[in-house]
């Protein structure tokens, strides 16, 4: 049975997430791709291909198509984007309106590559979205107001802090600073001190069980594995939460330092507003523990990390459909 519905999709560096009108997130998935590098092929996506991230034979790539918060791949990413809709929609929705949701370096060249990949998967029209905008509609700020909100996103790739108010950006950054730097760091760290070199998954791993932008109230530790650069061979490390502290160290200050930059550069009548009301962080970096203590610490001002940090951007990406006018009036 056919129906007639609006998608939002989430085209993250780290995930997408595809939202449908009256059913919520239906899919969240890696935004990685394999493909067979003879008959460029695609062989998998999203969590299949993840899987073969690192652990590829010569002809097969799994590769990241968005990195650093833009699209270094378009015409993968064009496919990756094809087949997740078709995935999400099935047959079953007819000739849905679809909003994406970019990152913030993406150029026009690219939105409009974004946008014919979304009619050809079968939208009836397609449009692309700011992702500070569709990360404060997710976190349920009624962003038509006259009155100011500070959004800090923080994904995989970048670090988005906007002040929005009247449905437009007023003052935003946006830095290349996010969940796979702490990553990054995470590994350098752990080469550095313990001579082991780990994956990019166990470092997430590491970030996501112990990591730390604020000192814990109880020490936390989990042990990993990795190889040693000494042997060659493999080996089991422990690592504590204060560690990873130190590790992150120069990311998370970093993001400290953007969203004090962006204080500084708004209007006073909104950052009246946004020291009353406080500001909101959404987006899986958000979930880095004590990361909200950091910021609010630096700044005085309070800091809330939104309901479904996560997923806000893509629930923010299909609400908007609601207010298209104001969308297609901004585009
Ligand atoms: N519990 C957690 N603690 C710390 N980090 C987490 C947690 N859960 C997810 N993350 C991190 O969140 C990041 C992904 O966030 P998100 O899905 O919002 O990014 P994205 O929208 O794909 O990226 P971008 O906005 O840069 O395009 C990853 O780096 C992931 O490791």
């Amino acid at each position: 049975m056919f129906f007639k519905s609006d998608v939002g999709i989430d085209l993250g560096t780290a995930s997408v997430l595809v939202y449908i009108k009256g059913q919520g997130v239906v899919l969240q998935e890696p935004s990685v791709v394999a493909i067979d590098k003879n008959t460029n092929k695609l062989l998998a996506v999203g969590e299949e291909a993840r899987r073969m991230l690192g652990r590829t034979p010569g002809n097969i790539v799994a590769i990241r198509p968005l990195k650093d918060g833009v699209i270094s791949d378009y015409e993968v990413t064009q496919r990756m984007l094809k087949y997740f809709i078709e995935k999400a929609s099935g047959k079953s929705i007819l000739r849905p309106r679809i909003v994406v949701c970019v990152p913030s370096g993406v150029t026009e060249v690219e939105k409009r590559a974004v946008i014919q990949a979304s009619t050809q998967a079968g939208g009836r029209r397609a449009y692309v979205i700011e992702e500070p905008i569709a990360a404060a509609i997710g976190a349920g700020i009624d962003i038509t107001e006259p009155n100011g909100n500070m959004i800090i996103d923080i994904g995989g790739g970048t670090t988005d802090v906007a002040v929005i108010s009247l449905g437009g950006i007023v003052v935003s950054k946006s830095i290349k600073v996010a969940g796979d730097t702490f990553d990054e760091a995470i590994s350098k760290y752990i080469r550095k001190k313990y001579n082991v070199i780990i994956g990019e998954r166990s470092a997430e791993q590491l970030k996501i069980e112990i990591g730390s932008a604020y000192p814990r109230v109880k020490e936390q530790s989990t042990e990993i594995r990795g190889r040693c650069l000494m042997t060659g061979l493999p080996k089991v490390i422990k690592v504590n939460s204060t560690e990873m502290l130190e590790a992150l160290e120069e990311p998370v200050t970093a993001i400290a330092e953007a969203v004090h930059s962006v204080l500084e550069n708004t209007p006073p009548e909104l950052a009246a507003d946004i020291s009353d009301q406080g500001m909101v962080m959404t987006g899986g970096g958000s979930l880095l523990n004590g990361l909200n203590k950091l910021i609010q610490d630096r700044t005085g001002i309070n800091v809330r990390i939104a309901e479904e940090p996560i997923s806000c951007v893509a629930i923010g990406t299909g609400k908007s459909l609601e207010n298209i006018e104001v969308l297609e009036q901004n585009m």
